[in-house]
């Protein structure tokens, strides 16, 4: 029976990437991507900037919101000090029992929290349920018109602090126009596009990285 884009990206990391080696699993999804399926990682372009950011911001919580087959997931956490935790929330059931195999390959399964369900219910239970106080870092990169609501829902609910950083994925392509409006407009972000280029290909897209001021 037919298998599905995931489920053959998924094949091509346990074929060609190294077990408890995150970077070969980011190599081999991006070798995958560029020479047989095109896929809506984040990719190797942007990738490098998501790294930089990461590296700088050396947050102990991040959220990512969109985990899809965990590329961005991995490339993260494999960057994070010993006790940070990564938690990301993925919608579909699918997309997420890929992510998790993915996460295991790299070796990462004890820095990450694989959610399932939808942003709008989880946001608000991040407190109770995982003894999140603030989030470091968050990285949007879902549905995109969830881009802006969650952001106010983070804010609502508390869980961004002086200096917590959001770094958004195709603010350009496809776009996020009602989220980048909000971010840049308001008094309580301070914003900075990275242009880059949309995964794999040679179309404009970039990050939007903002700094919420409290
Ligand atoms: O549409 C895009 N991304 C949507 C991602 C959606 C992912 O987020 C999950 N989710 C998790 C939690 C939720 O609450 C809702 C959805 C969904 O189940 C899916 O796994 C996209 C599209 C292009 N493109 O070129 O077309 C390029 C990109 O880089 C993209 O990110
Ligand atoms: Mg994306």
């Amino acid at each position: 029976t037919q298998t599905t884009r995931p489920q053959r990206m998924l094949a091509a990391v346990q074929k060609n990437a190294t077990r408890g080696d995150p970077r070969s699993v980011v190599k081999a999804i991006d070798q995958f991507c560029r020479q047989k399926e095109w896929a809506m990682n984040v990719g190797d372009e942007k990738g490098c900037i998501l790294d930089s950011v990461v590296t700088e911001v050396n947050p102990a919580t991040v959220l990512e919101l969109g985990t899809y087959c965990g590329y961005s997931t991995v490339r993260i956490a494999s960057l994070l000090p010993p006790d940070a935790k990564l938690i990301t929330l993925e919608f579909n059931p699918h997309n997420a029992a890929i992510a998790r195999q993915v996460i295991a390959w790299a070796g990462l399964g004890d820095k990450i929290q694989l959610v399932e369900g939808a942003s709008g219910d989880w946001i608000p239970k991040m407190k109770e349920k995982f003894g999140i106080e603030t989030f470091d870092l968050v990285f949007l990169d879902h549905w995109k018109d969830r881009y802006l609501p969650d952001t106010k829902l983070m804010e609502e609910c508390g869980l961004l602090r002086k200096g917590s950083i959001l770094l958004a994925d195709n603010v350009i392509s496809p776009g996020t126009p009602d989220y980048l409006e909000y971010i840049r407009n308001s008094p309580r972000y301070k914003s900075q596009y990275f242009r880059s280029h949309l995964e794999y290909t040679k179309a404009e897209d970039g990050l939007e990285k903002s700094v919420f001021l409290g």
